[in-house]
C-alpha cells in the first residue's frame, strides 16, 4: 500500500516511521510519503490560509494551494487504473470505524489531507470528488487541532490489517470489534500480583471453558461500556449461551 500525507507539519507524522509501522515500511509492505503543503505556495510568506467568507473566528485553508498540492501528489492516474482514495480528517466527518479500516486496507493507495485552522475550503473537497473517492472522517466525538493525529490513528488501524504487518495475524482476527464486541480482560504472569490472582479458568487448560469465559467477559464489558454495539449485533450473532448470561 502506498500512503501519501499532505500537511503543514510534516514532523507530526514522524511516528509513522517508528516500531511496527516502521518495520512494515522497511519491509516494503507499505510506503509512506509526507508532503509539506507549503511546497505549493508561491508567496514569500508561504500563506496557506485566509479569512473565512461570511466572517467568524479563525482562518480557512486556501483552495489554490490545496488544489495544486493534490494535483501534484495524486498525479495523473493512468487510464484503467483506479484513483487513490482521498481521506480528509475533520470533526464534521463520518465516524471512523474498524469496518472502515478494513475497507481502506483493501485499497492500493490512500492520500490524506491534513486540515488545520478552521479546515480546508469546501471547494477543494468538491473538486477532488470529481476525480477520486473522497472520505471526510472523524476519529471521535472531540475536536483536535488538526488532522495529523487522526491520520496517525487511521494509518495504524489500517496498516496493522495488511498481510505481514502483524507478527501474529490472529491478533487482527481477534480484535475488539472484529466480532462486534469489545475484548475482555487479559492476563499474564505472575499468577498472583499484589494479592490479585489470575482467574482459575485461564490456567485450567480447558479451551472450551476458556473460550466461554472470554466470551462472557466480552459480552459483559460491551453491555456495560458500549450497549450501542450490542444493540447493533445481528440476532444470529448471539447464541443461546450468550443470551443466558
Ligand atoms: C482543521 O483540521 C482538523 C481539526 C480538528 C479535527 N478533529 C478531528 C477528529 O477526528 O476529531 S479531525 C480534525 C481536523
Amino acid at each position: 500500500m502506498r500512503i501519501d500525507v499532505v500537511t503543514i507539519f510534516p514532523g507530526y507524522l514522524a511516528p509513522l516511521r517508528e516500531a511496527l509501522l516502521g518495520r512494515a515500511i522497511d519491509a516494503g509492505l507499505i510506503s509512506v510519503a509526507v508532503h509539506d503543503l507549503r511546497t505549493w505556495t508561491h508567496d514569500v510568506h508561504q500563506a496557506v490560509d485566509d479569512a473565512p467568507y461570511g466572517g467568524g473566528p479563525g482562518m480557512v485553508m486556501r483552495p489554490q494551494v490545496w488544489g495544486e498540492a493534490l494535483d501534484a501528489v495524486v498525479g495523473d492516474v493512468p487510464s484503467g487504473e483506479a484513483p487513490p482514495r482521498l481521506i480528509v480528517p475533520t470533526p464534521a466527518g463520518r465516524p471512523f470505524t474498524q469496518a472502515m479500516a478494513h475497507e481502506y486496507a483493501a485499497e492500493s493507495r490512500l492520500v490524506f489531507a491534513c486540515g488545520r485552522y478552521e479546515g480546508i475550503d469546501q471547494r477543494v473537497i468538491d473538486d477532488a470528488a470529481t476525480w477520486m473517492p473522497v472520505d471526510e472522517v472523524s476519529i471521535g466525538d472531540y475536536v483536535l487541532v488538526g488532522g495529523e493525529v487522526a491520520v496517525l490513528a487511521i494509518v495504524e488501524a489500517v496498516a496493522r490489517l495488511l498481510p505481514g504487518v502483524l507478527g501474529n495475524p490472529a491478533s487482527a482476527e481477534q480484535d475488539s470489534f472484529s466480532d462486534g464486541l469489545l475484548e475482555g480482560p487479559a492476563y499474564t504472569r505472575p499468577e498472583t500480583w499484589r494479592g490479585r490472582a489470575v482467574p482459575d479458568v485461564l490456567r485450567s487448560g480447558n479451551h472450551g471453558a476458556i473460550a466461554r469465559w472470554r466470551r462472557d467477559r466480552a459480552l459483559e464489558r460491551t453491555a456495560a461500556r458500549r450497549p450501542d454495539l450490542l444493540a447493533a449485533l445481528p440476532p444470529t450473532a448471539l447464541d443461546r449461551a450468550d443470551r443466558a448470561l
